[in-house]
């Protein structure tokens, strides 16, 4: 399977189902029905059996879901990682809450060592070392793809060197302006953005309500 023909919905439901199959291994379920699902993850069970058919041949229908065969199907096809090794840097406010809720074990993996320019900053934090920003490129994890950016000055040299040690997807919290190469993936997460995306929303729905009500 590839995921060139799955719709971008499904994509971002995926980790959802996964976060719940991890959890339903671990209780020992060997097989489950989308109805049962769909009260773990709160997806309509129509709509997890649609996500579901983009996977292949998932056996006989009536049977439930193999727990085990659906994980190894995210985890290998869809590249999905449980144990990526993260790396943080920027250890202030942001970076601290972050690692204080490492809790992706069951996901995508978990935020391995963290990096602050501030010497004051380093040492271990909430489980995590923190390594002066001069140690980047010894400390930085054999393999580690992802960073999380909570840095407040020199985003764009920070990311050069980041790219020049491997990373090659990059969550960032700073909102500020930076370049990466062809092949680096950025998130973008920014609290202000969503809150004007939801205003912008609620408005369109509340004249939206008005003008049925008054039925023009
Ligand atoms: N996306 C959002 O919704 C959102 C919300 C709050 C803050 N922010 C942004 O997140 C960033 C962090 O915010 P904060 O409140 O944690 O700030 P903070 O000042 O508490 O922490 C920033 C940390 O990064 C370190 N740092 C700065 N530049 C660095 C660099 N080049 N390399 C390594 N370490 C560096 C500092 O020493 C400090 O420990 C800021 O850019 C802020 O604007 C974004």
């Amino acid at each position: 399977m590839t995921t060139n023909n799955v719709p971008k919905a499904t994509l971002q439901r995926y980790p959802v189902y996964l976060k719940a199959l991890r959890r339903l291994q671990k209780n020992g379920v060997e097989r489950i029905m989308s109805k049962e699902l769909s009260s773990f993850v709160d997806i309509e069970p129509t709509t997890i059996r649609r996500d579901f058919s983009f996977l292949g041949n998932l056996g006989k229908q009536g049977y439930g879901y193999d727990v085990d065969k659906l994980i190894e199907i995210f985890n290998g096809q869809l590249g999905v990682n449980f144990d990526e090794k993260i790396i943080l840097v920027g250890a202030g406010n942001l970076g601290r809450a972050l690692m204080n809720y490492n809790k992706w074990d069951y996901v995508v993996g978990e935020i391995e060592c963290a990096f602050d320019i501030d010497k004051t900053k380093c040492g271990t934090q909430f489980g995590v070392e923190v390594y002066s920003m001069d140690l980047l490129e010894e400390k930085i994890p054999k393999g580690c793809r992802i960073a999380i950016l909570t840095i407040s000055h020199n985003v764009q040299e920070t990311v050069d060197r980041l790219v020049d040690c491997g990373i090659t997807g990059i969550v960032d919290f700073t909102h500020q302006h930076f370049l990466a190469p062809k092949g680096v993936v950025i998130k973008s997460i920014d609290v202000v953005s969503s809150i004007q995306e939801l205003v912008f929303m609620t408005n369109s729905l509340e004249s939206k309500t008005k003008k049925q009500k008054s039925g023009k």
